[in-house]
């Protein structure tokens, strides 16, 4: 032990931390501009190792910003079934990742007693890394952080981040979930879509095609590698594929998203869709004969596949609760929608993917999906027990077995670690294809209040303190009298406050029976925040 401690501050040294730089662990791990994190990077390998030795299992570590800015890089840890590391961890991350340089050592042994690691386990990491240019060489610090400490690593070099979750599943249940390459991931999904689309046989070639946004970062590469397993099932028009744009430059899942409007490159007449810098959002879109654009994001994926899987419920017989676990920004048309038409159980959990992941393991089937378009749908083990019992049983009538042939392939185009920008692309046109269902129908099911996200800048974003998933502001006083007596003035108007995780700002969220009031309302609430939350700058102006 004493040897890999000397190995650690001998590393250490070769990784220093720039003096008085605090970072946190954030919603999605450490995110910053790629120069200040190499020993973020040598640390968060450390960490990992003793989080394999605490759990007996592989421990994932995720070199990315996602939808961030090419200059910028992160890091997220992947616990052992695939999903984000626990609190507890997050916690420990931020304390080593702050400790000064002659503290690491401190910093480690405390984790270690508190959590009583033994540190003669075996330890076994798995890494990935996005395009990003600063990506491998801040992988290699990860390595560096992994060997101090003896711990074995395998390099999958450039993956997805739900694909390297996919790969730490994999390997933590013996294979059960699939094979941990990524060939196999390629092959489960593929064969599963293949199996699904055989559902579909009057899908025509126009009905094939999609046109993807790959951001310009690691999507573009892995769905020109998936393609080549589809068999021309799909037909894919890849746009943003890196060969010459900037990743995120004025395209992706989070730009189609926020901006509401197509990526350069793009000319969406008919279907396509963004996948973020990580390829674990998604959104699809396609503007009408008047020019109009039309975004379906992850409350519109939720309510499709959603509605999918309760139609085969009934087609099968089958008695499983479905439910759909969004977040405070899911639009209010979405929740009607889905509460009063669909009769299926809606939950609103706080922002960030571990809270609607987790909600949504309460379930027979959970379908979560935060309306930026990270989500994914989770099967309870005896839900999928049931669903492949039905499909095995030979007294089953056709109608019934088809119904459970189709859930089983459903289950396993789908992946069930996080959300999954290619796994999900391959879900919708599933659904799209059976279903018979264009674009313009799917919109259609229902439509978007119209609304509107600010962001408004203050002193200390913590004073502003929230309850009931974040859509009551408790904190500072008086603040949500006012966000309430504001939304009086509105028609089918709803609108809260809440700190960002992930900037250094307070996000407002408005919506109203029309672009008009959606605006001002949001206008109005921001001045609340920057009079009663200690706004700094400018007082937010009018948007028109
Ligand atoms: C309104 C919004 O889209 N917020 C995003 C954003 O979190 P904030 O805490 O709002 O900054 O980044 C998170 C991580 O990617 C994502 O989970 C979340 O949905
Ligand atoms: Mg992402």
């Amino acid at each position: 032990m004493m040897a890999q401690f000397q190995e650690v501050l001998r590393q250490s040294s070769l990784h220093p931390k720039p003096a008085g730089l605090v970072l946190q662990y954030g919603t999605a791990g450490f995110r910053t501009n790629a120069k200040h994190l190499d020993h973020i990077m040598f640390r968060m390998g450390l960490l990992a190792t003793l989080r394999s030795k605490k759990t007996k299992a592989t421990i994932g570590v995720m070199v990315t910003a996602s939808h961030n800015p090419e200059e910028d890089n992160g890091v997220k840890l992947v616990d052992p079934m695939g999903e984000m590391v626990t609190q507890a961890w997050e916690g420990y991350a931020t304390l080593l990742a702050n400790a000064e340089q002659q503290d690491v050592l401190t910093s480690l042994k405390e984790i270690i007693e508190k959590e009583a690691v033994n540190m003669s386990q075996e330890a076994n990491v798995f890494l990935g890394r996005d395009t990003r240019c600063s990506s491998a060489r801040l992988s290699q610090a990860v390595l560096d952080g992994v060997s101090a400490l003896g711990g074995h690593s395998k390099d999958y070099g450039l993956v997805t981040t739900p694909q390297l979750h996919y790969m730490v599943c994999c390997q933590n249940t013996g294979d059960k979930y699939g094979e941990a390459t990524v060939e196999g991931y390629y092959n489960k999904l593929s064969q599963a879509y293949i199996q699904l689309i055989k559902h579909a046989p009057n899908c025509t070639d126009d009905q094939k095609h999609l046109c993807v946004d790959g951001a310009n970062g690691i999507g573009a590469l892995k769905v020109r590698e998936m393609e080549a397993h589809l068999k021309s099932g799909l037909q894919i028009s890849l746009v943003n594929d890196g060969s010459q744009g900037k990743l995120n430059d004025q395209c992706g899942a989070d730009f189609v998203k926020v901006q509401q409007k197509p990526p350069s490159g793009m000319n969406p007449g008919e279907r396509c869709c963004s996948f973020d810098g990580d390829a674990d959002r998604i959104v699809y879109y396609y503007t009408d004969s008047e020019g109009q654009f039309h975004l379906l994001d992850g409350d519109k994926i939720a309510t499709l596949i959603s509605t999918f899987l309760k139609e085969l419920l009934t087609q099968a017989g089958l008695n499983l609760n479905i439910a759909v676990v969004q977040t405070a920004y899911a639009n209010g048309s979405s929740t009607r929608y889905l509460e009063d038409t669909m009769k299926v159980i809606v939950r609103c959990t706080k922002t960030g993917v571990k809270h609607l992941h987790h909600a949504a393991q309460e379930f027979d089937i959970g379908v979560y999906f935060e309306a930026n378009g990270h989500g994914t749908v989770l099967f309870s083990k005896s839900a999928e027990e049931k669903i492949q019992q039905l499909s095995k049983d030979p007294n089953t009538d056709d109608e019934r077995k088809t119904a459970a042939l189709l859930l089983q392939n459903t289950i396993n185009v789908i992946n069930q670690t996080v959300g999954d920008a290619i796994s999900d692309m391959l879900l919708i046109e599933a659904i799209l294809a059976t279903k018979g269902l264009t674009v313009q129908q799917w919109d259609a099911i229902y439509s978007d209040l119209p609304n509107r996200q600010l962001k408004v800048k203050v002193s200390d974003r913590r004073v502003i303190d929230t309850t009931d998933a974040e859509r009551r502001a408790v904190r500072p006083a008086g603040l949500q009298e006012t966000i309430d007596s504001l939304v009086k003035k509105y028609r089918q108007a709803r609108s809260f406050v809440r700190p960002s995780g992930t900037e250094d700002v307070v996000r407002v969220y408005a919506e109203a029976e029309t672009q008009e009031s959606a605006d001002a309302l949001a206008h109005e609430v921001s001045l609340a925040v920057y009079r009663l939350a200690g706004g700094v700058g400018d007082e937010p102006k009018p948007l028109h």
